[in-house]
């Protein structure tokens, strides 16, 4: 189908605003954070999680990421303080991640690409469900990690990389529970925040991001684990799930603010 967006040259982010027209708007994400630019905010209040591992539900490959699912039918899981105003409900975790180490993430800091980003996808629960927040400018919260190359293997990564056997195809789905997300941060909670959009269409600009200064680093293999996956179904030629980024966008009139000095 010609509106089935992806990352290729002919249906990649250069395409996108044809069927989603929201993509060439004033807010989108990524973009690339420039630390001289950035708005040094002390008033930033700390963010914090509150996880229930019992919340996770499954592991499923669609096509253009892996995704790890939560239930998000009550406040079981959630994220609030920072910039937020109330408490926000986790309801998925995914990565974007390229064909090679140097580069992957979506977001650019200070001109350097990380081999890949981890998003955590929260929604304001003062609205309905999922599909009425991400109508909304205050709708969805993304919290994203930095994944950077290194010698040492992210033990936490373990649980995750070790189900993408199950999941190597489209619609490939797997139970993965009792997990809980908030060991994939780093140490320090020092945070940039600003307002964007999904990354992917139909790119709604609904999303308040904070993105973690400090990277989380995973081994080489584990990067190649998570390249193992397909893109296409299990009847469908090989096609590897690389380079699903989105490049940066157009910064526009927006500050980014950072919780740090
Ligand atoms: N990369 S990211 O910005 O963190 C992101 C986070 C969540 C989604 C998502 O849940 N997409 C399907 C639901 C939907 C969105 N818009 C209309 N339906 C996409 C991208
Ligand atoms: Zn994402």
């Amino acid at each position: 189908q010609s509106c089935q967006w992806g990352y290729d040259s002919d249906n990649g982010p250069e395409h996108w605003h044809k069927y989603y027209p929201i993509a060439k708007g004033e807010n989108q994400s990524p973009i690339e954070i420039n630390s001289k630019e950035v708005q040094h905010d002390p008033s930033l209040p700390p963010w914090f999680v509150g996880y229930d591992p019992g919340a996770a539900k499954t592991i499923l490959n669609n096509g253009r990421t892996c995704r790890v699912v939560f239930d998000d039918t009550f406040d079981r899981s959630v994220l609030r303080g920072g910039p937020l105003p109330g408490t926000f409900r986790l309801r998925q975790f995914h990565f974007h991640w390229g064909s090679s180490d140097d580069h992957g993430s979506e977001h650019i800091v200070d001109g350097v690409k990380y081999a890949a980003e981890l998003h955590m996808v929260h929604w304001n629960p003062k609205y309905s469900n999922f599909a009425e927040a991400l109508k909304q400018a205050d709708g969805v919260a993304v919290v994203g990690v930095f994944l950077k190359v290194g010698k040492t293997p992210k033990p936490e990564m373990k649980r995750i990389l070790e189900e993408i056997d199950n999941i190597k195809t489209k619609g490939k789905e797997a139970p993965f529970s009792n997990f809980d997300p908030s060991i994939l941060f780093p140490k320090s909670r020092d945070y940039w925040t600003y307002h964007g959009s999904f990354t992917t269409p139909p790119c709604e600009e609904c999303i308040t991001w904070i993105l973690l200064r400090e990277p989380i680093e995973v081994s080489p293999d584990q990067m190649a684990k998570l390249r193992s996956l397909s893109i296409n179904a299990e009847t469908e030629p090989v096609c590897p799930m690389v380079d699903n980024w989105r490049p940066p966008q157009p910064r526009h009139f927006r500050m980014v603010r950072a919780s740090f000095q």
